[in-house]
C-alpha cells in the first residue's frame, strides 16, 4: 500500500539557513517516483518601531489598499500572497510583527525562527524609528539569523513630504552599511504601490534565486518515505 501523501514537512528549527516551507505530495502509483511540488512558501518578518507604518505596508502588498484604521498590532499577523516568479507560483508569508515590547515579548523567539527574509522599517518623519534600527538589527542578529538571509531597509510614510526627518543620504548611507537595499516610499500613497510591491517582490525573486530546492534522494524506511532535501545557488534570476 502507498503511504500517506507528504504535506507540509517540517525542517529543523535550529537552521541559520531556513529552507523553503513546501507544500508537497508524493505519488508512487507508478514505477518512476512522481515528486510534484505545488508550493513554496517563503517567510518575510516586517520589523520596527511601533506605529512605523508596518501593519499598513504589509496590507498594502498582500490587499492592495491603505486600511482606514489601525490598532497597535498584538503578537503578530500574518498575511500571505501567492506571486508568481518566472512560471512559479511561491507564497510570499509575511509576518507583520509589533512594534511595542510589551505586545512582542513572548513571540520574539518565533517571528525569527526559519525566517526567509527581514524587512527593517522606519518612519521617514520621526529621526528616533530610524535612530531605533540598530537596536532591531542588533535583536535580529541576537537570534541566530544568518548573513545570508537578505534584509532590506524601508522609510515609509514619504508622502508627509513637509515633515521630513530622515534624509535620503543619511539613510543609504546606513543601508550600504550594513549591505541592505533602501526603499523610500508610502503605504498610504497608492502612486506607491507597485513600489511597496517591490519591497517583497525583490526579496521573493532572491530567495527563488538563491534557495532551488533539489530533491537528492528518496529513501524507504519501514515503509515510510522520507525526503531529503537541500538547496544549491542559482543566479538565474532577473531580479
Ligand atoms: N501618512 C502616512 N501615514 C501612515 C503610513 N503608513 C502608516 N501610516 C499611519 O501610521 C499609523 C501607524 O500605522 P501602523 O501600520 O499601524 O503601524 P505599525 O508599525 O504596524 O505599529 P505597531 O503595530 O504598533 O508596531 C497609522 O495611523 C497609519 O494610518 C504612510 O505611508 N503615510
Ligand atoms: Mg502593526
Amino acid at each position: 500500500a502507498s503511504p500517506p501523501p507528504l504535506t507540509h514537512p517540517s525542517f529543523p528549527s535550529s537552521s541559520n539557513d531556513a529552507a523553503p516551507i513546501l507544500t508537497s505530495s508524493v505519488d508512487l502509483s507508478t514505477s518512476s517516483l512522481e515528486l510534484s511540488i505545488q508550493t513554496r512558501i517563503f517567510k518575510i518578518i516586517v520589523i520596527g518601531d511601533s506605529n512605523v507604518g508596518k501593519t499598513c505596508l504589509t496590507f498594502r502588498f498582500t490587499g492592495g489598499s491603505f486600511p482606514d484604521k489601525t490598532e497597535a498590532t498584538i503578537g503578530v499577523d500574518f498575511r500571505e500572497k501567492a506571486v508568481e516568479i518566472e512560471g512559479e507560483t511561491i507564497k510570499v508569508q509575511v509576518w507583520d510583527t509589533a512594534g511595542q515590547e510589551r505586545f512582542r515579548k513572548s513571540m520574539v523567539e518565533h517571528y525569527y525562527r526559519n525566517v526567509h527574509a527581514v524587512v527593517f522599517v522606519y518612519d521617514v518623519t520621526k529621526m528616533a524609528s530610524f535612530r531605533n534600527l540598530q537596536t532591531w538589527i542588533e535583536e535580529c542578529n541576537g537570534h541566530r539569523v544568518s548573513a545570508s538571509v537578505p534584509r532590506v531597509l524601508v522609510g515609509n510614510k514619504c508622502d508627509l513630504m513637509d515633515h521630513i526627518q530622515v534624509p535620503s543620504n543619511m539613510a543609504l548611507k546606513f543601508a550600504d552599511a550594513h549591505n541592505m537595499l533602501l526603499f523610500e516610499t508610502s503605504a498610504k500613497d497608492p502612486r506607491e504601490s507597485q513600489n511597496v510591491d517591490s519591497i517583497f517582490m525583490s526579496l521573493a525573486c532572491r530567495l527563488k534565486a538563491q534557495k532551488s530546492l533539489l530533491y537528492r534522494d528518496v529513501e524507504r524506511e519501514d515503509g515510510r518515505v522520507r525526503l531529503t532535501q537541500a538547496t544549491e545557488t542559482k543566479s538565474n534570476c532577473p531580479c
